[in-house]
This record gives C-alpha cells, sequence and structure tokens, in this order.
C-alpha cells in the first residue's frame, strides 16, 4: 500500500524544497542582479515601471517567516523577479543575460523537486 503523506509532512517537505531552491539560486553565479532590491535611486524609473518589486532577499525573508501558503505563491514570486528583469532589461544585456540564466536553472530546479 503506497503510504498517503500527511498535509503536514507535505508542507513540511515542500518547505525544505523551496529552502534549498533559493539557496542554490542565492550561490549561482548569475544571481548578482537579484540578491537585493533594485536601488531606486540608481535606477530612478524602476518604481514607475515595474509595479511588484521583488528581489531574493525579500523571498528569503517571506519563507522564513512563514509568509507563503502553498509553494505556488512561492513560485509566483519568483517569477514575478524573472519577468521584472525582462520588463525592465534588454535581453542581450548583462543583467538580461543573467536573468533568462537563472531562470532557466530556477525552472530546472523547481521540475526536479516538483515533477509534473
Ligand atoms: C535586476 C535589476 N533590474 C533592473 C535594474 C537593476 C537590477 N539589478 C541591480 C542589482 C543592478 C544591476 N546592474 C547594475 C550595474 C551597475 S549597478 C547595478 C545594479
Amino acid at each position: 500500500v503506497v503510504p498517503v503523506m500527511q498535509p503536514v509532512q507535505k508542507e513540511q517537505k515542500d518547505l525544505q524544497s523551496c529552502k534549498s531552491i533559493i539557496s542554490e539560486l542565492e550561490v549561482h553565479e548569475d544571481a548578482w542582479p537579484f540578491l537585493l532590491p533594485v536601488n531606486t535611486r540608481q535606477f530612478p524609473t524602476y518604481k514607475k515601471i515595474i509595479k511588484k518589486p521583488m528581489d531574493l532577499s525579500a523571498i528569503k525573508k517571506k519563507l522564513d517567516d512563514n509568509l507563503y501558503k502553498t509553494r505556488e505563491e512561492y513560485c509566483e514570486d519568483l517569477r514575478l523577479m524573472f519577468n521584472n528583469c525582462e520588463t525592465f532589461n534588454e535581453d542581450d544585456s548583462p543583467v538580461g543575460k543573467a536573468g533568462h540564466n537563472l531562470r532557466s536553472f530556477f525552472e530546472t530546479k523547481w521540475n526536479e523537486h516538483f515533477p509534473p
């Protein structure tokens, strides 16, 4: 008989996977544009163009503060971060390329932990 995981254990496993994935993203060589919030003094138009800023430190804090109800909410914030990057940066810019690379790395990890 295949053991059915209790909801509590399932959520704990999901949380561990989400923590593991963001730890791997944070040390990835293409993570540098995403480690901290975009400095809006350095990029004055950013707040006007990007309605919902998101970065790895914010996601890590939400995870540690237990603010994600599901792994899908966590995934949405990561995809928001990558979509913000595509909105603001040219694909062939250093930040744009880093965003595409890190997104590809993330989606691969996501599928490893949570096979469709
Ligand atoms: C992800 C992103 N999107 C739009 C603008 C900036 C950023 N990242 C910041 C960290 C960043 C990205 N690149 C540079 C280059 C010199 S300072 C600096 C800061």
